[in-house]
């Protein structure tokens, strides 16, 4: 959700001069603090044993943006994010077409409000349950 976030977050303006950490910001700036090193490499384990906030106080983790008005939907959207992927993996065998690697797959997002990929994702789905498990 860092590097392929669903949604871009919506830039904050600042309405009047301020001051903020001790830097002078004029009215109309867009500022966004620099927290992360190497943030285009792939790293889960940097969110390791750190106490990181993510529900709009600590900066570090912004997927639901921040502050008041940041998502109001974070808890369901969690919830649905890890009971589809869960049911996903569970119940299907997954593998890409023609002995295609992770690697190759084009990553290359179209820039707007939200940021579907530009190649459209093929997959090769197989069932890995009992038939009668898949039935309502
Ligand atoms: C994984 C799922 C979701 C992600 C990653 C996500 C992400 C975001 C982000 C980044 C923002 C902008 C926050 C900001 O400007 O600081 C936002 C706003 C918002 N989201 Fe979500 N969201 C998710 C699910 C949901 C769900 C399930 C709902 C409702 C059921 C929802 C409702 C909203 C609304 C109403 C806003 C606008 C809040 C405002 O401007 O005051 N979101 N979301």
């Amino acid at each position: 959700m860092r590097m392929h976030p669903v949604a871009l977050l919506a830039p904050r303006c600042a309405r009047k001069d301020c001051k903020v950490a001790g830097y002078d910001i004029e009215k109309g700036t867009r500022v966004l603090p620099e927290l992360w090193e190497t943030t285009e490499e792939f790293c889960p384990d940097r969110f390791t044993g750190k106490d990181i906030e993510f529900k709009g106080q600590d900066c570090k983790f912004r997927a639901f943006g921040a502050g008041r008005r940041m998502c109001p939907g974070y808890n369901l959207g969690l919830k649905v994010i890890q009971s589809s992927l869960a049911n996903l993996l569970h119940g299907y065998r997954w593998k890409l077409p023609n002995d295609m690697m992770p690697e190759d797959l084009d990553m290359e997002e179209i820039f707007g409000l939200t940021t579907p990929r530009k190649i459209p994702l093929v997959a090769i789905v197989e069932p890995r349950l009992p038939r009668n498990l898949y039935s309502l």
